[in-house]
């Protein structure tokens, strides 16, 4: 079938460190670089905020001593407002820094995104057959959330921490070098203390995280597959494995979140150790005259803004470079080469006749074993050529090639004479119209899924390839007839529905040449025939591909080519090739009894 294969080959998505982060840095900025002046003010109104909140408690501080300890009275009133201008300035600030950084973060997440989604339609479709969609999914929109969320607060978060330690630290040796020794004597105890309840945080979280998205697949199967749970009888063990799941995740739940707890506690007892500490050598320094009474306020004060800072470091490192891992895996897609579009001096047909010519094409998927093994068959215009062959023959191949979402590696594919490479892509694929076994449905109006055959087709049009299609009758019974909003997983309307649907958006395509994927598998004698009777419409006057899965649907084709292993081994009519007593008439006899059986 014409459909994308998926392997699980891809894991790409896996890593979680960058492995070149400078480059990838480099590469980030081309992509920040158009906001340069928002990101340099924002950093400026770091800068400043920083040295606001540094110069805040030293006001303070010499404000006692003024103040209280020394018992003046003049200024008073100018000090006040210069702390009360401090404090709304300071506030003001880290109001625009953010204001400023979220415009920079998303600004910037909505370039990358854009350029991943166009370069995803530029792909070939190669790359999409080789990695399973989750993943690519995960790309679009975890990585780039992850980005965006690091954008939006902890890169700024990073500068003003480094800047606000760098600062305090500054201040504090200028102040009195003794006490800052003494206050920085925490620091060590707690890189300890909370390297040693991250790691087991960490530990924690990951394990519920994985509980958390065992239960979750869990969920989703059961969900889709309730009506086989049902079924079977299923229920008792579906709740006993969920029990078992659930009671994964409370347990794993509970330590993560009794771990992660203890964080806060930590920090509040060596910023209260911190303070004890700063109290009383700085109450022996001010005894003995070494220092004043404010600078032991300034201590106090920047020690409890040096805690915060500290810790935001250490979590915001580590968010930091998963935002860079994530980047690198966006990156990676988009370095990714495009679909070679088209050889220079490609031309557009116009009207297409629909004659088709393979001519001894080899083509293989991974370059060690051929797919296709000089294939040659020429189909003329209008013509209805059944593809058929066990499964893996490569039936689907030929079509891959046809359509040009892969090229033979040897040999040419003629289209109305014009080797195919030498036609643009969208040109030769506007003359193609597909019926899948799955029709794809887009989530819209029944009018707008049947016109995505042709954009420009009006409603008139429309309505009249539904008549050609045999849908128009349960179209109009629809509570909303033509403006009914199909689900993107078209629930709501049946399968054979759903075919007359992709009828017609093929008839609405007008193509010359048709492809057709057995589109009546699954489906009730009354709609099979409705089906078979539009298919006949659309086929008409149309070069026909159609891959059967069901020998008993080809036998009207005028020509069956017959593949095994990549190669055609018989051609002919249905009546001819029984006679002929080869492969076909085994497939076919095989077929027959298989029928039977079931
Ligand atoms: N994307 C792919 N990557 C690698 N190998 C592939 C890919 N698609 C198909 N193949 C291989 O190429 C060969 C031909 O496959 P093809 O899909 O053309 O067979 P088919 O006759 O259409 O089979 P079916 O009736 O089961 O759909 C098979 O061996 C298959 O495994």
């Amino acid at each position: 079938m014409l459909r994308p294969r998926h392997s699980t080959l891809a894991t790409m998505g896996q890593k979680r460190k960058a492995r070149d982060s400078i480059g990838t840095l480099k590469r980030l900025w081309s992509f920040v670089s158009p906001q340069k002046g928002w990101l340099l003010a924002a950093i400026i109104i770091v800068i400043i905020s920083s040295g606001l909140s540094l110069l805040g408690p030293y006001v303070v501080g010499k404000a006692i001593d003024r103040y209280i300890v020394e018992r003046r009275t003049d200024g008073f009133w100018m000090v006040l407002a210069l702390l009360l201008f401090i404090y709304v300035a300071l506030s003001a600030s880290t109001f625009l820094q953010n204001y400023w950084m979220i415009g920079v973060a998303q600004k910037t997440v909505y370039a990358i995104r854009k350029q991943l989604f166009r370069h995803f339609h530029e792909l070939p479709i190669s790359f999409f057959d080789k990695r399973q969609q989750g993943e690519l999914m995960s790309r679009i929109t975890n990585d780039i959330d992850n980005m965006s969320q690091t954008f939006n607060s902890t890169a700024i978060q990073v500068i003003s921490s480094a800047l606000t330690l760098a600062g305090a630290i500054g201040v504090m040796v200028w102040l009195s070098p003794l006490l800052t020794l003494v206050t920085l004597l925490i620091v060590p105890m707690m890189y300890a203390g909370m390297k040693w309840i991250t790691n087991r945080t960490q530990k924690r979280f990951r394990e519920q995280q994985r509980c958390l998205g065992e239960m979750n697949g869990f969920i989703e199967e059961v969900i889709s597959g309730q009506k086989v749970v049902k079924m079977f009888s299923q229920e008792r063990r579906m709740i006993n494995d969920f029990l078992q799941k659930n009671e994964q995740l409370k347990r794993a739940g509970f330590w993560a979140q009794t771990y992660s707890g203890f964080i806060p506690k930590l920090m509040n007892f060596l910023n209260n150790l911190s303070f004890a500490l700063i109290a009383g050598v700085g109450g022996v320094l001010a005894l003995k005259g070494i220092i004043s009474i404010g600078v032991i306020v300034v201590f106090v004060e920047y020690a409890r803004q040096f805690t915060r800072p500290l810790n935001d470091l250490a979590n915001q490192w580590n968010t930091l470079l998963s935002a860079l891992a994530g980047a690198e895996r966006v990156f990676e897609i988009l370095d990714t080469p495009k679909e070679e579009w088209d050889e220079t001096g490609a031309i557009s047909l116009g009207h297409l006749q629909g004659k088709v010519e393979f001519d001894h094409v080899v083509f293989s998927y991974d370059q060690k074993r051929d797919a296709l093994r000089d294939v040659s068959f020429s189909v003329s215009p209008g013509e209805t050529v059944a593809l058929v062959g066990p499964t893996g023959a490569g039936k689907t191949t030929v079509l891959q090639l046809l359509t040009r979402f892969y090229d033979p590696d040897r040999g040419h594919i003629f289209i109305d004479g014009h080797d195919g490479r030498s036609i643009k892509r969208a040109n030769l694929r506007a003359h193609m119209a597909f019926v899948l076994q799955d029709t794809f449905l887009f989530e819209g109006t029944i009018r707008d899924n049947i016109r995505y055959g042709r954009l420009e087709a009006s409603d008139e049009e429309v309505e009249q390839a539904a008549k050609w299609a045999n849908a128009h009758s349960f179209i109009t019974k629809l509570p909303n007839g033509y403006d009914t909003v199909l689900k993107q997983d078209g629930s709501g309307i049946s399968q054979g529905q759903r075919q007359l649907l992709a009828i017609a958006r093929a008839m609405v395509a007008n193509p010359s040449i048709l492809i057709l994927d057995e589109a009546t598998s699954n489906i009730d004698t009354v709609t099979e025939m409705k089906i078979q009777e539009a298919l006949e419409r659309l086929m008409k006057g149309r070069t026909c591909f159609v891959i059967a899965h069901r020998l008993n649907t080809v036998q009207h084709a005028d020509r069956i080519l017959v593949l095994n292993e990549g190669k055609i081994v018989e051609q002919g009519t249905h009546e001819s090739l029984l006679k002929a007593k080869g492969f076909y008439y085994e497939l076919y006899h095989s077929h027959l009894q298989k029928e039977e059986v079931s």
